[in-house]
């Protein structure tokens, strides 16, 4: 039998929408650490969640090329996972691994055929992959977007190679993503809200029923 899909809710800002989404069965969930970010939370708050989280749910937590002393302040909280979200090498991603001592996803915009061809440099780097829709030019962040790239060129994908798929999926989008893909794992942050940063137990709840039905 196949591994269970991974589900990761993102971009959670507080402990009531947590527990929703513990409540709803998802296995991951993902805080911002962002400025940018309309879902961006403080290290203090991000402490508060992972200590709520702990045992429960594995926590993730998302940087855009962090310098080493906000890579160390953030692995001191203990999230099993860092996404690295930005434009990190593959030496740069091996470094804050071994840095922090936590696992590393790596996610890796999609927006070309060159850059499915770079995907195979983060293989054996980070511990997951999660391939996002590339941010259209002047966006003032590298996801968070609700933007879907063009699954086709996933085609060009050596098969061998596992992945996550985020990139603008939804409750109505996520199970045809899920038969088209076969990711091992899906990733949404806008598509679960009614307003950027303002997630929604229903859209959760009906994200993880349609999600987990297709797999
Ligand atoms: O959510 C953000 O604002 C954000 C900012 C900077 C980097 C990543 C960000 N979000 C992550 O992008 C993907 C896809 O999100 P969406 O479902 O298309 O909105 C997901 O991992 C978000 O957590």
């Amino acid at each position: 039998m196949a591994d269970p899909l991974i589900i990761k809710i993102c971009g959670i800002k507080t402990l009531d929408i947590l527990e929703t989404t513990i409540a709803a069965g998802a296995d991951m969930v993902g805080f911002m650490h962002f400025p940018r970010s309309p879902r961006h939370v403080s290290v203090e708050q991000i402490g508060d969640l992972i200590s709520s989280a702990r045992g429960r749910i594995e926590t993730c937590v998302v940087l855009v090329n962090p310098d080493n002393s906000c890579v160390a302040e953030i692995a001191a909280l203990g999230p099993d996972w860092i996404q690295l979200h930005g434009p990190e090498t593959p030496h740069r991603v091996e470094a804050i691994r071994i840095e922090a001592g936590v696992e590393i996803m790596k996610a890796l915009p999609i927006g070309s055929a060159e850059d499915v061809a770079h995907i195979a440099d983060f293989v054996g780097v980070a511990d997951r992959i999660l391939l996002d829709a590339k941010p259209p030019k002047g966006a003032d962040r590298p996801g968070g977007l609700g933007e879907t790239f063009d699954w086709s060129l996933l085609k060009a994908l050596d098969p061998s190679i596992p992945f996550m798929l985020s990139g603008g999926l939804t409750p109505q989008t996520v199970a045809d993503a899920i038969k088209t893909l076969r990711p091992f794992g899906v990733d949404v942050s806008s598509g679960v809200e009614t307003a950027p940063g303002v997630k929604d137990k229903r859209l959760i709840e009906a994200f993880m029923r349609n999600a987990r039905a297709a797999s």
